[in-house]
């Protein structure tokens, strides 16, 4: 199969129980709840997303014809920025990267030396060889995918409390305060939710408070 990817960057993992950690994002193009024009936006099944998924033509992005040419790709692009002591990390994420990240792909990139991340809105079953997943639940799509590692709900949404998942089968339970206009609110009833609910914790885009990609 051949890949369509938007970007490909080292950077600090922001979200999550990895944040701080050097890694390789590969974004995918596309999504399956928006099409990523903003003039759909507002009938999306998913309104608020933060990110420019469309096309190819981001840096370090491209069509990647096989799984090795995009695996080798990934490889050179941590070899350009991290030496090796510490374990090789790839965070794939879009857009939707379970339309596109599939067994080939991820044994080629294990086959690297990689331990292999996934943000995932949840609506697609991961395949198997994942070390990391990170789902997201979103309005308007079915939640398939009810375990894995962490578990980040960006709070509120009328439509998804965190009540919802409190059943499932993660090791962390994040909320993500929802990035926009009313940043600054979110954040505050974020924390308040965490504080009455200790299994729920704050995870910050720390990427975005200090600069980096
Ligand atoms: C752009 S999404 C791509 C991966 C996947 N489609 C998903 O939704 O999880 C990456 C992460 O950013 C989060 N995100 C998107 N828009 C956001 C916003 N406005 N505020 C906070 N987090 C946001 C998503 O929930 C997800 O955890
Ligand atoms: N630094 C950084 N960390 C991230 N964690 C999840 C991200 C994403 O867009 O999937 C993201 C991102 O875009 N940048
Ligand atoms: S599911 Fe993820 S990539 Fe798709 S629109 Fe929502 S936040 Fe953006
Ligand atoms: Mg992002």
């Amino acid at each position: 199969m051949s890949y369509a990817v938007k970007e490909m960057f080292v950077t600090l993992q922001g979200e999550g129980a990895q944040t701080g950690r050097a890694s390789v994002f590969c974004r995918f193009a596309g999504c399956n709840l928006w099409s990523g024009r903003e003039q759909d936006r507002e009938t999306a099944a998913c309104r608020f997303c933060d990110t420019d998924f469309i096309g190819v033509d981001g840096e370090g992005g491209g069509r990647f014809k096989t799984a090795s040419e995009l695996a080798e790709t990934i490889e050179q692009c941590w070899k350009n920025a991290a030496d090796e002591s510490g374990r090789r990390y790839v965070v794939f994420t879009g857009g939707e990267p379970l339309l596109q990240l599939d067994a080939e792909l991820i044994a080629a990139v294990k086959a690297n030396g990689f331990e292999i991340a996934v943000e995932t809105n949840g609506t697609i079953t991961a395949p198997a060889g994942i070390d990391w997943v990170c789902v997201s639940p979103k309005p308007g799509g079915p939640l398939v995918q009810t375990s894995g590692a962490e578990l980040k709900l960006v709070y509120p949404q009328t439509e998804l409390p965190p009540e919802m998942f409190d059943g499932l089968s993660f090791q962390h339970f994040w909320l993500q305060p929802m990035d926009g206009l009313a940043r600054l609110e979110n954040t505050q009833a974020a924390v308040a939710y965490c504080l009455a609910h200790p299994r729920w914790r704050l995870s910050l885009q720390t990427h975005k408070l200090i600069g980096i990609p």
